[in-house]
């Protein structure tokens, strides 16, 4: 097992391990937010016929039209009425905007440019032949490919599976993901604190955090430090794709959850990430199943949730799309850097003069679950770089998913 490696490495060791799940169909309706399993090409042209963008008359223009032009009314084109009525030289539909434009005319004058007594219009304002005209297909062809394997279904793209009439779509399934605390030391909400006892956060954090990725969450209530008990545990989620666990990651007697996964009949990949917060993390693979070991510290587990496990879920669902880019930011404060290690800091964005300003937040501990509100960036300060001074460009990244 390789023990403290760079986030870079642990990520591929990670992802190639990881293969996307199984398919589903899934009616359009409960396609939000799910990933796309087949490439989407349209079946039809979209708009499917010639239509008009705005009201008025529907006509024959010429490049010589009089001024005024006088016409007869001779049809009225609603949206959704077929116009069966051919229009000839001299006559005019009165039509309405997303109506098909009849036969026979080449344009459409808006309403406010003419004026119709009984039958007869008097164009106002000639247009030129193909004005107003939206042409057939404008948007979509036939054979398009909309939307491709591995699209994050947005509800824009949901929008146009509609709009070219498809109702199910071929979609991964959700991941499935174990989630459990380990320590002697946790309680559950709703029972009255004892002493040298701490409640429980991390499962709601990181539940809250795998429901936004998509994933149905399988959560165990607090599981003791125990080997023997952490394993039947494991054994309880095993038709689940990944496991994750804080707690009990680093070198402490009572941390035993790598140790754990080895007996359970884990490969390790690796133990330990050159970085803070979160440096103990450790990765196991049991056939399809992946586990991970995060530090038990609450804002630690989420840093190396966003930096390694993400990803790792994204892949898992399927998705293709790429991921949200790293870019610079200027820092907004100081940061007192004592350790060598890469450092990831957590800070709000400020928008100032058209740049992205971080402001860090004040306490930058690994317990510190408070760091994480309002928190919109991890910035990377790399490994031996020193303090961090005001008015320096680091590179960051959005941590995603999440409002202020
Ligand atoms: N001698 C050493 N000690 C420690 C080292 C080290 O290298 N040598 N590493 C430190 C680092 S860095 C970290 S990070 C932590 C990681 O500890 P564990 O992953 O083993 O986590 P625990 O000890 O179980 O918990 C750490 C901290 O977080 C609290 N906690 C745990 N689970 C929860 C939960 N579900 N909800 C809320 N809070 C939780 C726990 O009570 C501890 O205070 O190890 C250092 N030690
Ligand atoms: O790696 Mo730990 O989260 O720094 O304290």
């Amino acid at each position: 097992m390789k023990i403290m490696i760079e986030l870079e490495e642990a990520l591929e060791l990670v992802l190639t391990r990881i293969r996307r799940v199984e398919t589903e169909r899934v009616s359009i309706r409960n396609a939000y937010k799910r990933v796309l399993a087949m490439d989407v090409t349209s079946q039809i042209a979209m708009p499917p016929f010639e239509r008009s963008p705005l009201d008025g008359y529907a006509y024959l223009a010429t490049a010589g039209d009089p001024l005024p032009l006088q016409l007869n009314v001779v049809s009225e084109i609603p949206a959704g009425t077929f116009p069966e009525r051919v229009i000839s030289p001299g006559e005019a539909a009165k039509i309405f905007t997303g109506a098909p434009i009849p036969t026979g005319a080449n344009c459409v004058v808006r309403m406010e440019d003419t004026k119709q007594v009984g039958d007869d219009v008097t164009i106002l304002q000639p247009v030129l032949p193909g004005s107003n005209i939206i042409p057939r297909g404008e948007e979509i062809k036939e054979g398009d490919l909309l939307l491709k394997q591995g699209f994050f279904l947005t509800p824009p793209a949901i929008g146009l599976l509609a709009a070219v009439g498809l109702d199910q779509v071929t979609v991964y399934r959700r991941p499935r993901v174990g989630l459990l605390s380990t320590g002697a030391e946790l309680m559950e909400v709703g029972q009255s604190l004892r002493p040298a006892k701490i409640y429980n956060s991390n499962s709601y954090t990181l539940r809250g955090m795998l429901q936004e990725a998509g994933c149905e969450v399988s959560v165990i209530p607090i599981v003791s430090d125990e080997i023997d008990e952490t394993i039947k545990v494991l054994q309880m989620l095993a038709d689940t794709d990944m496991v994750i666990a804080t707690g009990g990651a680093s070198v402490g007697d009572y941390d035993i959850m790598r140790h754990a996964l080895a007996q359970f009949g884990c490969e390790m990949l690796f133990w330990k990430l050159n970085l803070k917060p979160g440096t103990p993390v450790s990765v196991g693979q049991k056939e399809k199943q992946l586990f991970f070991s995060l530090s038990g510290n609450p804002a630690a587990a989420m840093v190396t949730f966003e930096l390694l496990v993400r990803p790792a879920i994204r892949k898992l669902a399927g998705r293709t799309t790429a991921e949200e880019g790293r870019f610079l930011v200027k820092m907004a404060s100081d940061f007192g850097k004592t350790g060598k290690q890469r450092r990831f800091l957590r800070a709000q964005a400020v928008f100032k003069n058209g740049e992205i300003w971080a402001d860090l937040a004040p306490a930058q501990g690994s317990g510190i679950l408070r760091s994480m509100i309002g928190s919109h960036l991890l910035v990377d300060v790399p490994e031996n770089h020193g303090s961090v001074e005001p008015g320096e460009l680091l590179m960051a990244s959005w941590i995603a998913d999440w409002e202020a």
